[in-house]
């Protein structure tokens, strides 16, 4: 669906060249939600302009919808940027034009007639949940309703791409929550793709299958989300997850209990229906080990629960081992981390 090839971006300043994106690769599958992360400067939004060319990248290919769009330019390029919407962190929008003509303004600029675009706004309105603000001007509403004015927008020429710009760094947590619903939505109902770039892990976290971590204009990893999760590779990526978790807190916990001289410690992952599941007890009773539990948390990452459990077994060695297989004999992962 989107393929970026050997993908470099170098901005001039002065005599010198910024290099902002060195070899990127990237596939990203029809209707998936991809995440891009990174730190401020990695590289995520000239990445994520390249997509639509509103950037041009120095060498490599993008490629969208099997049409190579560094091989395109005038008309035939503008024909197939209008496949691809786009919702920025500031909104975006004009100022002295009215919800409804702001959702309009894609319309006009192709032929459309009064008729089609009066019923095409309104469908976008009912879509986003403003019908009743479209004679309002952008100052008269809140962000999240801004932000929904720019997705109704984005969505006006039926793209098969929504690429959002740090779409929710300018909202506060519900309204953000209420945007990834939206957002979830439309990508459900209309199989749309969507691209979205952030800071913020818990919103990779809320809507996204998968997700590259950016560093330094290179990805470092990238994966599954619930696979980057639970087996995060690069420092980067460890990093942004302690923004989801209290591993720190853990590792104190765990540390104290090393020092304290017990070398009994495991991690378990429940994934999906599992998480749910009296596994544990079960795997006890059969083993007759006992256990307590130092750290545990459930969560869930878009569709899917899952749940980490930090655990000190006590018994004889025999007893340990039953309960470690009986857990991974039921498709636990259990990993000895003290
Ligand atoms: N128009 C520009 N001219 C010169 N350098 C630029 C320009 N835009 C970006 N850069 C540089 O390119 C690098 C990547 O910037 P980019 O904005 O893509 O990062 P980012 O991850 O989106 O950061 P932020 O989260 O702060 O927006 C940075 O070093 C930045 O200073």
């Amino acid at each position: 669906m989107i393929e970026l090839q050997r993908l470099h971006k170098s901005y001039p300043v002065g005599t010198k060249l910024i290099p902002a994106l060195r070899g990127i690769d990237l596939s990203i599958a029809k209707g998936e939600i991809f995440g891009v992360i990174g730190h401020s400067g990695a590289g995520k939004s000239t990445l994520i302009r390249t997509i639509n060319l509103l950037e041009k990248p120095t060498s490599g290919k993008v490629i969208v919808d099997g049409v190579e769009l560094t091989a395109l330019d005038g008309s035939r390029l503008q024909e197939q940027r209008r496949r691809i919407g786009m919702i920025f962190q500031h909104f975006n929008l004009l100022s002295s034009a009215t919800v409804a003509e702001n959702v309009a303004f894609p319309l006009t600029l192709t032929k459309h007639s009064k008729a089609e675009v009066k019923h095409k706004v309104s469908e976008l309105l009912a879509l986003v949940g403003l019908e009743a603000h479209a004679d309002k001007y952008p100052a008269q509403l809140s962000g999240g309703q801004k932000q929904r004015v720019g997705i109704a927008r984005a969505l006006a020429n039926d793209p098969h791409v929504l690429l959002c710009d740090e779409a929710t760094s300018a909202l506060d947590p519900q309204t953000t929550n209420s945007i990834l619903s939206l957002l979830r939505d439309i990508n459900r109902r209309f199989g749309i793709t969507i691209v979205l770039i952030t800071h913020e892990m818990h919103v990779i976290r809320s809507v996204c299958d998968r997700l590259a971590v950016i560093d330094d204009g290179q990805i470092v990893e990238e994966g599954k989300v619930i696979d980057v999760f639970l087996k995060p590779e690069h420092p980067t990526t460890r990093e942004f997850l302690e923004q989801v978790s209290d591993s720190s807190e853990l590792a104190r916990v765990v540390e104290g209990e090393i020092a304290s001289g017990s070398r009994n410690i495991y991690r378990i992952t429940f994934v999906g229906e599992q998480t749910y599941q009296p596994v544990l007890a079960q795997a006890i009773k059969e083993s007759e080990a006992t256990f307590v539990i130092l750290q545990g948390t459930i969560s869930r990452m878009k569709d899917t629960p899952y749940g980490q459990l930090v655990v000190e077994l006590e018994g004889s060695p025999v007893q340990v081992e039953q309960t470690i297989a009986a857990l991974a004999g039921r498709g636990l992962e259990v990993e000895k981390i003290g």
